[in-house]
């Protein structure tokens, strides 16, 4: 049971940004989120997150309110890497990523020898550790981005969401880190629901789309149903081919200029 999104409308003040979103999010997929700058990819984000309060409809999570969750109880079960992550306190890597461990550390505890162990496998497996010392404020802003990443994945959540969390990365490090939770989602039925502005990246790793456009859903289903040329152009006013590509062994985009 994951996410029953149901008859959803949010606005900022005066400004309708969301408008009657209903949707069912299963367990066990790769989610991708695509569409034009604006249209409230991040905004949804956030709602999922229980970050925001919708203005009407409803959100459950495992059949229950999401604004119900306690901040700990739903940082067990939902973890993000966000568009943009602030810091001007100079933490350095390893801290970050152990403050993914929070949910599990009971308050004035030090961190257990299971924290330790599992945020040294995830800066390992995320390429981090070799940087653990140094001050998030003297790093690159891929580096940070990596540390951060790194800090959802140590939170161990069944969901997670990606806000274009690999949009500063190189091809090395993106495929690196998608590989990583495209893994979990396989091996262990988690969720990923990602924002992503390149839409063949996301076919190579969603088996799921949502494509948004001015705040309402214009598609949704599998990639191979949904990624479409009507859709690009509905979506993007762009036109394009869609064809399949052997190598990743899923659709890809050729976007036509005119
Ligand atoms: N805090 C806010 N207050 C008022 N309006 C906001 C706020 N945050 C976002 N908006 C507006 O809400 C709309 C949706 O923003 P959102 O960030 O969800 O879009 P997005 O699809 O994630 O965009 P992008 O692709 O550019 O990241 C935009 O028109 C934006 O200007």
């Amino acid at each position: 049971m994951g996410f029953h999104i149901d008859h959803i409308c949010f606005s900022y003040e005066e400004r309708k940004v969301l408008n009657d979103i209903s949707l069912l999010l299963d367990p066990g997929h790769f989610y991708g989120i695509v569409g034009p700058n604006g249209c409230g990819k991040t905004t949804f984000i956030d709602l999922l997150m229980g970050h925001r309060r919708i203005t009407s409809g409803s959100i459950l999570y495992k059949g229950k309110n999401i604004a119900s969750y306690s901040r700990k109880a739903l940082a067990k079960e939902i973890s993000l890497v966000p568009q943009n992550f602030y810091i001007n306190f100079p933490f350095n890597a390893r801290e970050i990523v152990m403050m993914g461990r929070y949910p599990y550390i009971p308050r004035f505890s030090p961190p257990s020898a299971e924290d330790i162990q599992v945020a040294d496998e995830i800066m390992m497996k995320t390429g981090t550790k070799k940087f653990e010392d140094r001050y998030m404020t003297e790093m690159s802003g891929g580096e940070r981005q990596r540390v951060i990443f790194a800090r959802a994945l140590a939170q161990d959540t069944p969901v997670l969401m990606l806000d274009e969390a690999t949009s500063n990365l190189d091809i090395s490090h993106t495929l690196n880190l998608l590989d990583i939770v495209a893994d979990k989602v396989k091996q262990k039925g988690n969720t990923v629901i990602a924002v992503i502005q390149d839409i063949n990246l996301a076919a190579t790793y969603c088996d799921r789309m949502i494509f948004m456009k001015q705040g309402g859903i214009a598609a949704y289903g599998d990639t191979d149903e949904v990624l479409t040329e009507e859709t690009i152009k509905t979506v993007f006013n762009v036109s394009s081919k869609v064809y399949s590509e052997p190598y990743s062994n899923s659709k890809k985009v050729a976007f036509i200029r005119e």
